[in-house]
C-alpha cells in the first residue's frame, strides 16, 4: 500500500473553490496543504490557509507566487490567465497538474496540450461524479435517439461566474455533437437574439442564466414529436467538485505525462 502523503498546492486559493479544495485538504488523511497562491495584490496574501476557511491556523500562508516542488500536485481553479502562467510553472518543475479553470482560449487549451507531453495534466470543466456520468448519458440519449430529436441545454449558475455558457454546458453539448458526428462549431448556438430564423434540426444551442447563490445546474433536452427527453444535474455543494479535483491529483500523482479527463480518473 503507497502510504506517501501527497503535498496539494492550491491556485485560487481566496476563491470558492479554492476555500472548498483547502477544506477537503485538511479532512483528509493522505493529503496535505503545501502551498496556497491568489491573486498578487488581493486581499487573500499572507493570510493563513487555516483562518481562510473559518478553521484553526494551518501555518500555510496565501503568497502571490507558485512554486511547484517535486512530490507535490498543483490544484488550479482560478482564471484563465492565472492558469495559463501556472501550466508553464509546472511544466519546467515537472510537477503534476489538475486544472478546474473554465473559459479556456483555444491557444490556452492547446498550452495544456503541449504540456501533458512533459507531465500528467487532469482538465475538466466539472469535476463531479454526476455530469462525468452525465457526459456520458448524454452521447448514448444522442446516439441512440438520432438526428431528429432536437438537443438544447441550459445552465444556472451564482451571479458572481464570469464565463458563459459554462465550461460544462459546453462540454454536454460537445459529447452531444461528437455522438451524432457533427462538428461540434458548426452546430452550436450560443445567442438567437440577433437570428430571425427558425432551427435547424442539427443545431445544438447552450445557454447560460446568472443569479443567486446555484452551486451549478446543467439541464439537457431532447425533443421529440409529443415528447421530451430532460437529463438534469443539480449541485448542491461545491465539496462535490473538491472532492473530485483531489481524486484527480491522487491519480494524478502516479500518472504518465498526457493530458487526461475525469474520465481516466474514474476509469470509465
Ligand atoms: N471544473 C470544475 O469542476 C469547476 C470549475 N470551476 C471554475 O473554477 C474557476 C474558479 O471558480 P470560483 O472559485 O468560483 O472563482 P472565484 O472568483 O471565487 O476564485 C478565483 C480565485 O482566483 C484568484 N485569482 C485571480 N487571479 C489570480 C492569479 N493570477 N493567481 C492566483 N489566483 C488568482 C481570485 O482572486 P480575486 O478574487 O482577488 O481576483 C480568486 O480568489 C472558474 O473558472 C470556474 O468556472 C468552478 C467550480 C467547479
Ligand atoms: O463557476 C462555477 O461555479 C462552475 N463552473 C464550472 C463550469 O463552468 O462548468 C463547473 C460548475 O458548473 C461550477
Amino acid at each position: 500500500m503507497n502510504t506517501r502523503m501527497i503535498s496539494i498546492l492550491v491556485v485560487g486559493a481566496r476563491g470558492r473553490m479554492g476555500t472548498a479544495l483547502i477544506r477537503e485538504v485538511m479532512d483528509s488523511e493522505d493529503l496535505t496543504l503545501g502551498a496556497c497562491v491568489d491573486r498578487s495584490g488581493g486581499p487573500g496574501i499572507g493570510q493563513d490557509a487555516g483562518r481562510l476557511v473559518n478553521r484553526p491556523e494551518l501555518g500555510v500562508l496565501v503568497n502571490d507566487e507558485l512554486r511547484p516542488r517535486r512530490g507535490s500536485v498543483v490544484v488550479d481553479f482560478s482564471l484563465p490567465k492565472a492558469t495559463e502562467t501556472n501550466v508553464n510553472r509546472c511544466v519546467e518543475a515537472g510537477v503534476p497538474l489538475v486544472i478546474g479553470t473554465t473559459g479556456l482560449s483555444g491557444e490556452q487549451e492547446q498550452l495544456l496540450i503541449d504540456a501533458g507531453t512533459k507531465i500528467p495534466v487532469v482538465y475538466a470543466a466539472n469535476f463531479s461524479v454526476g455530469v462525468t456520468l452525465m457526459q456520458r448519458l448524454a452521447a448514448v440519449a444522442a446516439q441512440a435517439l438520432g438526428p431528429h430529436w432536437e438537443a438544447e441545454i441550459v445552465e444556472l449558475h451564482h451571479r458572481h461566474k464570469r464565463d458563459a455558457p459554462s465550461g460544462t454546458a459546453l462540454r454536454i453539448a460537445q459529447a452531444v455533437a461528437k455522438s451524432r458526428e457533427q462538428v461540434f462549431s458548426d452546430v452550436a448556438i450560443t445567442d438567437r437574439s440577433s437570428r430571425r430564423e427558425v432551427r435547424q434540426e442539427e443545431e445544438i444551442g447552450v445557454y447560460g442564466m446568472r443569479g443567486g447563490d446555484s452551486a451549478g445546474e446543467h439541464t439537457l433536452m431532447f425533443f421529440g414529436e409529443g415528447e421530451r427527453i430532460e437529463l438534469i444535474h443539480r449541485a448542491g455543494d461545491r465539496a462535490i467538485f473538491a472532492r473530485g479535483a483531489l481524486r484527480a491529483a491522487r491519480w494524478a500523482a502516479n500518472a504518465e505525462p498526457g493530458v487526461y479527463d475525469m474520465f481516466d480518473v474514474l476509469g470509465l
